[in-house]
């Protein structure tokens, strides 16, 4: 029983990670998760509902598609629905799905599969009537899409108007609607990304993404400016144009003047599909664009209309995801990073390469060792992957391609940024001078940063314009800058110069767990500052806390204590602390609160089963804004009995709608133990 109920606050909390990434990623275009995260949890998800069918809610994100279409958009309801792929991650994943297909239609017999490639863009789904083009609409959640007819228009190979009769014979139908993938070449993704550099727009991330800014615009000059591209692959109701296999309608697709990709096999049984799949995969890296997989799609249009579909994706195709690429690049130079710490980081500096969608120029060596280890030399060819699907890393030196005698790499004996030499430290190498510029811009800009005392506008390339002008060179100096000092400043303005004053001038109030942050203390990040900051209430306290009493405190252990002692006893850092402190600097009660939920909105609606008020008080207590009306800038709907008008305008604009089981398991997922702390008092 209680294992029951463990698994559904598990689903519980996998469907609310679920949901809110899905926001992140078709809505805001911003996610925080990697793929192959979300793949992960998305099908430990799966696979509790399929053991536990009791769990499954009709609304979890298993069963649906996407994300509701934004409301900046007039929104298109698909007279069929658009459906997601289900995805198999290696080949036992596509010998499940065959056995499955056998299964299903009870045979024995070899089934004919088309491999096409699965392209990494955005799907669009076209109507036309009469053989003219009506629209053009994003999938959206699949059943209503954004309608972005006017940015397609110039899409080659994206007919507007289709011949009456096709040379087979065939005929158009009178309504037909067509679906394919809208994307851009590695190349118009460069280009792109360099025009924005050049107008200091931020780049996009990957093609993907840039392929739906480029047409969720607004502005039909600016799609129209960007070479997008597209490949067709189906249409709604391929039975009303007399063809009988995928294939058959990829060729009809084809002769009515719809661009499809020539890459396609067709392949009797999965194990004939394997040395296929190896050589796509193998071509990967080749191709001007980008594609994630291969989707492997049952021939016979009869058999998908016995396989049918669920709510999610159709029986009758699967899509294989590539494995993590590996791409050969040239290792152009070794730069060295100093951190707020004196520690300092070899990087490797890249023959710029898309991997995964993103354009890769740097990667961490981690340490001398590292490099010794790969016997890494200026000039060699290595192979680059992206760990744990997010920060790239040198994994092999290519030594057979190596031509010209290279010289190993001598890892430099004094720090770039100062020249002091450098220090072996265990496996790393520090430089200890505490006045190096590097180290002094680090500290500064690890001061302001979100996670500690979050000074807005306070950016690094502005600290280092600041030290530049000799401005500052300190972190209590930042208090004693003046409006009058920055307004002449590049990039500056009289409004910009006092908003920075005052950002800073506000910093003095932040918490002492932030401050604590600020410091840089070793081994303290936000969890321990706020124990410490409880437990201590002062930094003078703390400062007067010798070893034992910090290590009493639940979860701080022997080395942390220690090290947090031995840090404040420091003069450097003691002097510090009394110079901010005569600034005024740390004056901000010891905040109960916290700041776990920061950044996220709320609305809540219907009856709920504590005062509405209580649940408002809980959340902002955690760092939360609680909202009393839905728009595009609310992250979730809450919504209890009853709900009103609320859950319907979050439905229509997009916005994730949580019951309360959803948002317990949401505070779980955010808070760990601590929810569990506000549970109980
Ligand atoms: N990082 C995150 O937070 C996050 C959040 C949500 C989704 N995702 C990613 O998106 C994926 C799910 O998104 P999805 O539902 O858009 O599915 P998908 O992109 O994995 O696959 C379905 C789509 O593939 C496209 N496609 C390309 N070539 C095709 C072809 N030849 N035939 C048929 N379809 C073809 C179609 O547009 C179809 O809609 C996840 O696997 C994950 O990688 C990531
Ligand atoms: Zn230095």
């Amino acid at each position: 029983m209680s294992d029951l109920r463990a698994l559904a606050a598990r689903a519980a909390a996998l469907r609310a990670t679920l949901r809110e990434a899905n926001y992140r990623y078709y809505v805001l275009q911003d996610p925080e998760l990697s793929d192959a995260e979300w793949d992960r949890l998305f099908h430990e998800l799966k696979r509790l509902e399929e053991t536990h069918p009791e769990l499954r809610t009709p609304d979890s994100p298993t069963q649906r598609v996407g994300a509701p279409p934004q409301a900046s958009f007039a929104a298109v309801r698909h007279p069929h629905p658009m459906l997601s792929l289900d995805n198999a991650f290696d080949l036992a994943g596509l010998e499940e799905f065959e056995a499955r297909l056998k299964r299903v239609l009870a045979t024995d017999e070899e089934i004919a599969y088309l491999a096409e490639l699965k392209i990494d863009g955005l799907s669009i789904n076209l109507l036309y009537e009469g053989g003219v083009l009506v629209w053009a609409a994003t999938r959206g959640d699949g059943v209503t899409g954004e309608d972005v007819t006017f940015n397609v228009l110039g899409v080659p190979g994206l007919p507007q108007r289709l011949p009456e009769a096709l040379p087979g014979g065939g005929r158009v139908p009178e309504v037909l609607e067509v679906r394919g993938e809208l994307y851009l070449s590695r190349a118009e993704f460069r280009r792109i990304n360099e025009e924005r550099a050049a107008a200091g727009e931020p780049p996009f991330k990957n093609p993907r993404n840039a392929a739906s800014g480029t047409i969720r615009q607004l502005d039909p000059r600016v799609s129209a400016g960007r070479k997008l591209q597209v490949f067709f692959y189906g249409v709604a109701e391929p039975r009303a144009l007399g063809v009988r296999t995928q294939s058959e309608l990829l060729d009809w697709l084809a002769a009515a003047g719809f661009r499809t990709n020539p890459l396609r096999a067709r392949a009797r049984g999965i194990a004939a599909l394997e040395p296929l799949i190896a050589r796509w995969t193998a071509l990967r890296s080749t191709l001007d664009y980008e594609a994630d997989g291969v989707v492997v799609k049952v021939d016979e249009l009869a058999l998908h209309d016995e396989l049918g579909s669920t709510a999610r994706a159709p029986r009758w195709a699967v899509a294989y995801k590539f494995p993590a690429e590996e791409v050969e690049t040239t290792l152009l130079g070794v730069s060295l990073g100093v951190g707020r710490t004196g520690k300092i980081t070899p990087v490797a500096e890249l023959e710029p390469r898309l991997i995964e969608g993103t354009e890769v120029s740097r990667a961490t060596l981690h340490n001398p060792g590292f490099i010794a280890a790969l016997d890494l030399r200026v000039g060699d060819r290595v192979m680059v992957h992206k760990s744990g699907g997010i920060i790239p890393e040198v994994i092999r030196v290519l030594t057979e391609a190596r031509t010209a005698e290279l010289p190993p790499y001598v890892f430099p004996e004094t720090c770039p940024a100062c020249g002091e030499a450098l220090i072996e430290d265990g496996a790393n190498v520090r430089c200890v001078n505490l006045a190096c510029p590097a180290q002094v811009l680090a500290r500064l800009s690890h001061y302001a940063s979100r996670g500690a005392m979050d000074i807005a506008g306070l950016s690094t390339k502005t600290l280092q314009k600041l030290l530049d002008k000799g401005l500052i060179r300190t972190i209590p100096d930042l208090y004693d800058l003046t409006p009058e000092q920055l307004t002449p400043l590049e990039g500056f303005g009289e409004r910009s110069a006092q908003n920075l004053v005052a950002a800073i001038a506000r910093s003095k109030t932040q918490p002492l767990e932030r401050l604590l942050v600020a410091l840089g203390l070793p081994h303290v990040g936000a969890r321990t500052a706020q124990l410490l900051a409880r437990a201590f209430g002062s930094l003078e306290a703390l400062q007067a806390a010798d070893t034992a009493d910090l290590a009493a405190l639940p979860e701080v252990g022997e080395t942390t204590a220690r090290a947090v002692h031995d840090a404040l006893q420091q003069p450097a850092l003691r002097a510090l602390i009394g110079e901010l402190r005569a600034r005024g600097v740390g004056g901000g009660a010891a905040a109960p609160r916290s700041d776990r939920l920061k950044g996220l909105t709320f609305v809540l609606t219907g009856t709920l089963s504590e005062p509405r008020d209580r649940l408002k008080e809980r959340l902002e207590a955690l760092g939360a804004r609680v909202a009393s009306s839905v728009s595009k800038k609310t992250s979730f709907v809450v919504a209890g009995e009853d709900p009103g008008s609320k859950l319907d305008k979050a439905r229509a604009l997009g916005v994730p709608v949580l019951d309360e089981a959803g948002l317990a398991a949401l505070l779980a997922a955010r808070l760990g133990e601590e929810a569990l702390a506000l549970e109980s008092s």
